[in-house]
């Protein structure tokens, strides 16, 4: 399930529950013949009815919808200005469910700022309308509940950005895997286009990588490549991204770079890497396949496949090579 439909169901189940909540308190009113509580719980469930109805108008973009806060800002305040004006000592239980709506709907920093909020004037109220016991009670039950509800929704948010990096990076090197390059680079191509900057990619292979397996073993050969993407993390610059295709076969998207730069770069990668001593393979070499963004490339899969076959053309040439091949020539 998506984090948008996720948001949708929990919003609209966060916001039918306070609406059927709220309603069942205004029938109650209505039977003791408490007139003004009963027009204003009737006005809040209106209110949690239509957070409803806007959690559904705008389901496909929950992530950033302003109108909750709008909602959830009339819903407090009406609260506040009830509790004052009525008088009624009992109506400060219905903050604590609004606490719980502010927090499971509004992003967490809104949620916290309204929910304080709606604890700072009911903490008012009471001091000056019931016993310090009394006050002292509801008060920490309040805070408990803004407390425990930040950091389960504090929690949630860090574990849903958890997945979502598991879910775009490669478990062997740490880099991003080949799922996310496709989007990455598609959005890149669209960048180049708008603004007319070079964009530039490299496909980058470790020589005799299943010979070196064989000769140290998956977990040597594993270490090597965690260490190969380190080493290329420390080589690039910040803008540039790095991706995991097959293990021993990585893939740079380099912005704001020509032909000659993704020559420098990537004559510089060859370099460092045939200089390096590796902890358990000792030498390495690696070949590259190197292209520019050409004025009719407008699709991931064009940039792609001539980077694939510069490194092929790399490959005949010998290990520890590089090749370029421009967007609408023949290479060197
Ligand atoms: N994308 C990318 N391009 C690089 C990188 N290093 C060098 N280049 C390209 O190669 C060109 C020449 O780079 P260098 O030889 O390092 O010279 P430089 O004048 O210090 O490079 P910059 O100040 O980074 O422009 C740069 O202008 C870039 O186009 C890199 O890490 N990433």
């Amino acid at each position: 399930m998506t984090e948008t439909r996720l948001r949708t169901y929990t919003h609209l189940a966060g916001y039918c529950l306070a609406a059927l909540f709220i309603a069942s308190l205004a029938l109650q009113n209505l039977r003791y013949g408490f007139y003004g509580l009963f027009y204003l719980a009737t006005g809040m469930t209106l209110l949690t009815l239509a957070g409803a109805a806007y959690t559904f108008v705008c389901r496909r973009r929950q992530l950033s919808a302003p109108g909750h806060m709008m909602i959830l800002t009339a819903l407090n305040i009406g609260l506040i200005v009830a509790m004052y004006t009525m008088n009624t000592a009992g109506i400060s239980h219905w903050s604590m469910p609004l606490i719980l709506l502010n927090l499971l709907i509004l992003p967490l920093r809104q949620g916290l700022i309204l929910s304080l909020f709606l604890f700072l004037a009911l903490a008012v109220f009471l001091l000056f309308r019931q016993p310090l016991q009394e006050t002292l009670t509801i008060l920490t039950g309040a805070m408990a509940l803004i407390a425990i509800g930040a950091l389960y929704i504090w929690h949630y948010n860090h574990m849903a950005q958890s997945a979502e990096d598991l879910a775009i990076t490669d478990p062997v090197t740490g880099a991003h895997n080949a799922r996310f390059l496709d989007e990455t680079l598609q959005k890149e191509i669209s960048r180049a286009i708008a603004t007319g900057h070079s964009l530039s990619v490299i496909t980058l292979a470790i020589d005799y990588a299943d010979e070196a397996e064989d000769l140290h073993g998956k977990n040597g050969i594993q270490t090597l490549f965690r260490e190969i993407t380190q080493h290329l993390f420390g080589v690039i610059r910040a803008g540039d991204t790095l991706y995991t295709l097959k293990e021993s076969e990585f893939f740079l998207i380099l912005p704001f770079t020509p032909e000659e730069g993704v020559r420098v770069i990537a004559e510089r990668i060859r370099r460092t890497i045939a200089e390096h001593n590796w902890a358990v393979v000792g030498k390495a070499t690696v070949s590259l396949g190197c292209t520019t963004r050409g004025s009719g490339d407008t699709r991931t899969d064009a940039l792609r496949k001539r980077a694939h076959l510069a490194l092929e053309e790399a490959r005949k040439h010998g290990a520890d090579s590089t090749w370029f091949l421009p967007g609408d020539a023949t290479g060197s």
